[in-house]
């Protein structure tokens, strides 16, 4: 177990590659179970979830080869194994395996998936979709139980807006008897994203992208090559960093429209963003003033970079009021924040941050993923050392970190934890 230590006040300055898109990777690795043939997955990142899914995929069967950025997935030998502990509960996207386990092979046990803890995250919308298409759905001692004899399209309107049920759905409608339409969908990048592997699998989905999202099932698909698009929210992440203690720095291979809610969020608080055509330019403003934020479904600003969004506040002018509309106990980070010198409090589901504070460097825990890009955030913008635990989290979903950050000029490493720091750990 490890330890990120960062030594505060060092100006980033530079160029940073974005790698592909987490939430697309953990999404497309499961969908290639529904192929019978090779499945090829490029620009992949190096995450400890992809490396869970790639294991999820052996232990049912599937031969996967990894060369860097490329996982070759061959779905050949696959088969229903049930997969109700263990990997399955260490991250959220385990949940895919039942849309494309009930797709192929109409049976599936899978444990409840795990992922970042904020707050309830339940799965009843993936469940009513499964339902609507003929699947039987039980819950034994944590574990949901799929069957159906057959699926067949049905009208499916999701009663939240949700990343998770449009994609599962979608992976279990493909191979469904008939037409399958998810009305309210949600028209997140990565589920255009996953619709466009499953099309060139030679599934035919209509829609993806916006709110309705037709498909008509077919009886095979076949395997295909797969580039994922670019992280929005890796990219988010480092336009909020430069602006918090960047000089000129260039987020590279990037889909800009993919986050214009960040963009215009930082030219509020006055920071200097020029767009081009895959990458954006950061350069820090003179003077911060703060800026109210409220999370919404895409294409509103993301749940995702609250947390870090709220660190850059802390280094503002005046009052902001972040408000996260999605999941409205994502505020681990904000007691972490004031260990270091924030001054900032929840109120329901807002984070009041009152601007502006000169941080000190604190021994803090990441609590989830993005907790964890928060207290990088403010540990980079602080004065001293920031000591950063719960590093698992920050894996999930954060390619070459430190790599990335020092060559912007960061004093970033990374340490083993002591005897003592591992007990802790255990204890959190
Ligand atoms: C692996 C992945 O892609 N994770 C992302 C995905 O998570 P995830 O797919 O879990 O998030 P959802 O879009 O499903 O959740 C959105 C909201 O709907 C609620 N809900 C969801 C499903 C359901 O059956 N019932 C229900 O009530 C959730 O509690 C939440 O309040 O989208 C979230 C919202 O953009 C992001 O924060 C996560 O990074
Ligand atoms: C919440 C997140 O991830 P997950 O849904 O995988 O827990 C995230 O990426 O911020």
């Amino acid at each position: 177990m490890h330890k990120l230590l960062i030594e505060g006040g060092h100006t980033l300055e530079g160029s940073v590659q974005i790698s592909g898109a987490k939430n697309s990777a953990v999404a497309l690795i499961p969908a290639a179970i529904l192929a019978d043939s090779p499945v090829v997955i490029d620009n992949l990142p190096a995450i400890s979830d992809v490396e869970l899914l790639a294991e999820l995929l052996r232990e049912i069967g599937g031969e996967v080869e990894m060369d860097q950025q490329m996982m070759k997935i061959h779905p050949e030998n696959m088969v229903a194994m049930p997969l109700p502990n263990g990997r399955v509960k260490k991250l959220r996207a385990s949940y895919y395996l039942m849309g494309a386990m009930l797709g192929k092979f109409k049976k599936a046990v899978i444990g409840l998936p795990g992922g970042c803890n904020l707050g309830p995250r339940p799965i009843d919308q993936h469940i009513k979709g499964f339902q609507a298409l003929g699947a039987r759905v039980t819950n034994e001692q944590g574990a949901i139980y799929l069957r159906a004899d057959e699926l067949y399209g049905a009208k499916i309107y999701l009663d939240v807006v949700s990343v998770g049920a449009t994609i599962n759905i979608m992976l279990a409608a493909v191979r469904a008897k008939g037409r399958t339409v998810i009305e309210n969908a949600a028209k997140e990048p990565e589920i255009i994203d996953v619709a466009t592997l499953l099309s060139s699998m030679g599934a035919r989905i209509k829609g993806a992208g916006t709110n309705v999202i037709r498909i008509d099932g077919v009886d095979q698909l076949h395997g295909c090559t797969h580039s994922i698009i670019p992280d929005r929210i890796e990219a988010g992440t480092y336009m909020i960093m430069a602006a918090a203690i960047g000089q000129k720095v260039r987020i590279e291979n990037i889909i800009p429209t993919h986050v214009e809610s960040v963009t215009a969020k930082l030219r509020e608080i006055g920071t200097d963003v020029e767009v081009d055509d895959d990458q954006i330019i950061i350069s820090r403003g003179v003077a911060k003033k703060g800026v109210d934020i409220k999370t919404l479904v895409y294409p509103g600003f993301p749940t995702d970079l609250q947390q870090p969004f709220t660190s850059l506040l802390t280094s503002a002018e005046g009052t902001s009021i972040v408000t996260d509309t999605i999941y409205d106990a994502r505020f681990k980070h904000v007691d972490e924040l004031r260990r270091m010198g924030a001054s900032v409090k929840v109120e329901g589901r807002s984070a009041i941050v009152n601007g502006k504070s000169s941080l000190q460097g604190a021994n803090v825990r990441a609590s989830d993923l993005r907790a964890g890009a928060a207290l990088i955030i403010a540990g980079l913008m602080a004065d001293g050392i920031t000591e950063v635990s719960g590093l698992e989290h920050v894996d999930r979903g954060y390619e070459h970190l430190e790599e990335k950050l020092s060559n912007l000029g960061a004093k970033i490493w990374r340490e083993e934890l002591n005897e003592e720091e591992i007990e802790q750990a255990k204890q959190a």
